[in-house]
């Protein structure tokens, strides 16, 4: 188990990381995503030990590595590390490769781990092979069986797989989730690329300039946001207003919804309505109708960019073979699981 409590870093005076608090429970697979500059491989360095914080805690498995006048050497703390630069010793065969951090073990012991790992991550008879002979994906997995090799009590992997391309990228992250699991690793990844938080993840965080605006389940971080910034920066959103009623629920020009409020919000107040794609559906019988200013071709769906009454502009994900010309109208009806509502953002607001 990882627990994070109330890191704060500053690099030539200035907050890259404040008050981040998490924990992660042993065997699950945490992630980090956000903008570029946000700390999310400031945050895994200071897990792995290369840095140490201005104020905070870290604890493994309920020992503290990191907190008042204490930072545990990165090699004591039995964390394995996976770069997005893979890093394999090129002399190195990839049995040498996997088994280079078991310095300690018997040879017999080393061989049968080394073996066991292959196995593990789909590479059995190629612990003979050099790196060049691999193709991206292999190496990859190869530096993942390095990085598991003696058994680590965490896993931290920086955007381990962004140097291959989409499809590898997808297929290696569920196959790096199913051998986590099985080897029953925790593990805290940091990723740009949201579908693969959302593959690999039991729980994925959402940092914004060197905050966390959210930990969570990946379900909630899509359709319970907590923040806008999250709302936006996680899947398609936009926002439609509307104005809290007496009953408590907010009328809209979709029709009277009820759900979370922002709080101290009362009667009469305008908030924000969050409308994800698949929240609006098309439906032909629909006395409610939407202009088509915008699609996209997606495959099985299409997705349209509807026009509302009043000008608001959403998103609308369909069933391809609805081909509606731009400009046309379709019928439309709001069906929302989760009302997501935020206070506007006025003039001057960031
Ligand atoms: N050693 C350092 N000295 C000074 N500033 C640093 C140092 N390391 C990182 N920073 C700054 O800290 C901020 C956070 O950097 P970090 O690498 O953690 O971001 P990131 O979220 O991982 O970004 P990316 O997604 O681009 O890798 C950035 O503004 C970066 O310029």
């Amino acid at each position: 188990m990882l627990t994070i409590d109330d890191l704060n870093v500053r690099f030539d005076g200035q907050p890259v990381l404040e008050d981040v608090s998490l924990s992660l429970d042993e065997g699950l697979i945490g992630c980090l995503i956000g903008p570029s500059g946000c700390g999310k491989t400031t945050l895994l360095r200071l897990v792995a030990g290369f840095l140490a914080p201005d104020r905070g805690r870290i604890a493994l498995h309920g020992d503290a590595v990191t907190g008042d006048r204490l930072l545990v050497p990165a090699e004591q703390r039995r964390v394995g590390m996976v770069f997005q630069d893979i890093a394999l010793f090129p002399h190195l065969d990839v049995a040498a490769n996997i088994g280079f951090g078991l310095n300690r073990w018997t040879p017999d012991q080393r061989r049968a781990r080394v073996e066991e790992l292959l196995n593990l991550v789909g590479l059995p008879g190629m612990g003979g092979r050099y790196p060049h002979q691999l193709s991206g994906g292999q190496q990859q997995r190869v530096a993942l069986a390095r990085a598991l090799a003696p058994k680590p009590r965490l896993l931290l992997l920086d955007e381990p797989f962004s140097a291959l391309d989409a499809e590898l990228r997808e297929q290696i992250s569920r196959d790096v989730r199913a051998i986590l699991l099985k080897e029953g690793i925790t593990a805290l990844f940091v990723t740009h690329d949201q579908n693969e938080a959302f593959a690999i993840a039991d729980r994925v965080g959402v940092m914004h300039a060197g905050r966390l605006a959210q930990w969570d389940t990946p379900y909630r971080i899509y359709h319970r946001p907590r923040t806008r910034f999250v709302a936006d920066f996680i899947g398609r959103s936009s926002f439609i207003p509307g104005t809290v009623t007496t009953e408590g629920r907010v009328e809209t020009c979709l029709g009277v919804f009820a759900g979370n409020l922002p709080d101290g919000a009362a009667p009469g107040d305008r908030v924000d309505v969050m409308i994800r794609p698949d929240d609006i559906l098309h439906n032909d019988d629909s006395p409610r109708t939407a202009r088509v200013v915008d699609r996209a071709f997606r495959g099985a769906h299409m997705l349209y960019t509807l026009e509302l009454d009043g000008g608001v502009r959403v998103p609308c994900m369909a069933p391809s073979h609805h081909a509606h010309p731009v400009g046309g109208r379709i019928g439309i009806e709001l069906e929302m699981d989760h009302l997501v509502t935020f206070t506007p953002v006025g003039p001057g607001t960031p």
